[in-house]
């Protein structure tokens, strides 16, 4: 397999790096279709980003760390070893040299480093330990030209197989928060899509449909940091978002002034969005749902039956768990309108798709 330099034939992060560009496209369309195969005859090509941007995309990582006598090693973990990945073609030039500023960090035990993390330019040092440490020993000076804006170290006593936890969070340098692309804040455990180009054609596509507008009322279930709760509000609609994160709820709240905001899980929070969204007549009720791969709670479908929206989008990263609840939603009424298969994640076997419906 002809692999670009810096990648690893051992890592198992990209099903598709031995695959042309038409070979991957194929592969993910096929397994689109096939996932969704009650509408195949609504499910349109894949949209892939520019051939340019298939490497050097990936400005959110999160990496396993070793020690290996001379310095920290960041990668990816095989059972119990290390697959190093500094050098990985699909970071972003800002995670490889950041990670490279890192190697020389303390040893441990007096430094426990589990894991880095990088969300563009807010990077996480994650140590398993439960008192706060000694801020560790940093030339701080090389952060900025790798393009590093603020540093964060996480205490988290049982980092394993959660990368975060509930121990605290000491900026140890910079800003607590950075603009995305899109000009939106965010932070360093901030979920935020791959290609934010492509993320915007895909929120142009969601918009075109929904067209929500004054007197119309937008649920936002799932909303994250509030970059599509910021769209419904700028085209005068009233906005309603829903997340479980505190902190992603308190920036979608400066991201998307103006917006009544609920934190919780949308199943706990159903009965509420129900009587928000019941607010505004049938035609003018409009729902956006970008859950994670799990899907839609099942309080989450039957109220979106119960007091069904005249348009709604669904942005999924789980197509299996995305059929199934189409299943439902139709069920309850809606129509299925079109399907749209997005390359957020060039060279994995990843693909997300968005879901335009109609209601009954
Ligand atoms: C796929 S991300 C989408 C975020 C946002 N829509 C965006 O594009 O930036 C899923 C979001 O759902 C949140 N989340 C996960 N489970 C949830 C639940 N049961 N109820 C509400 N929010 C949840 C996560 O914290 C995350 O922000």
């Amino acid at each position: 397999m002809n692999l670009p330099p810096g990648c690893p034939p051992r890592c198992r992060g990209c099903a598709h790096r031995g695959l042309t560009e038409e070979a991957s496209s194929a592969q993910k369309e096929g397994w689109i279709r096939t996932a969704l195969a009650p509408w195949e005859d609504r499910i349109a090509p894949l949209r892939s980003p520019d051939p340019q941007r298939r490497l050097g995309y990936r400005e959110r990582v999160r990496l396993a760390t070793r020690w290996d006598g001379k310095g920290w090693r960041f990668g990816m973990l095989l059972r119990d070893e290390l697959v190093p990945l500094e050098d990985c073609p699909l970071h972003a030039p800002r995670v490889r040299a950041a990670l490279n500023l890192f190697r020389p960090l303390p040893p441990p035990p007096a430094f426990p480093l589990a894991f880095v993390t990088l969300t563009g330019a807010q990077a996480t040092l994650v140590v398993k330990a439960s008192h706060p440490l000694e801020p560790p020993a940093l030339d701080f000076s090389g952060l900025e030209a790798a393009g590093v804006e603020g540093l964060w170290l996480h205490h988290h006593p049982t980092a394993g197989r959660r990368i975060f936890g509930r121990g605290a969070w000491c900026l140890l340098w910079g800003i607590p928060e950075s603009r995305n692309p899109l000009g939106l804040l965010y932070g360093p455990a901030s979920f935020q899509q791959a290609l934010p180009e492509l993320y915007a054609l895909s929120l142009d596509q969601a918009e075109a449909h929904l067209a929500p507008g004054p007197g119309d009322g937008t649920g936002d279930l799932y909303c994250g940091d509030g970059a599509s709760l910021a769209r419904w509000r700028a085209r005068g609609s009233e906005a309603l978002g829903v997340e479980i994160s505190g902190s992603a709820l308190d920036r979608a709240a400066r991201n998307a002034p103006g917006c009544i905001l609920l934190q919780g899980t949308c199943g706990q929070r159903a009965p509420q969005i129900r009587g928000w969204l019941a607010s505004f007549p049938q035609g003018m009720r409009r729902a956006y749902l970008n859950p994670p791969r799990t899907g839609l709670e099942t309080e989450v479908a039957a109220m979106l039956t119960d007091c069904p929206a005249g348009r709604l989008a669904y942005l999924s990263c789980a197509a299996r768990t995305l059929r199934r609840d189409l299943e439902l939603l139709e069920a309850g009424g809606y129509e299925v309108v079109s399907l749209t298969p997005y390359d957020f994640f060039p060279r994995t076997d990843h693909v997300e798709t968005l879901a335009l419906l109609e209601g009954p």
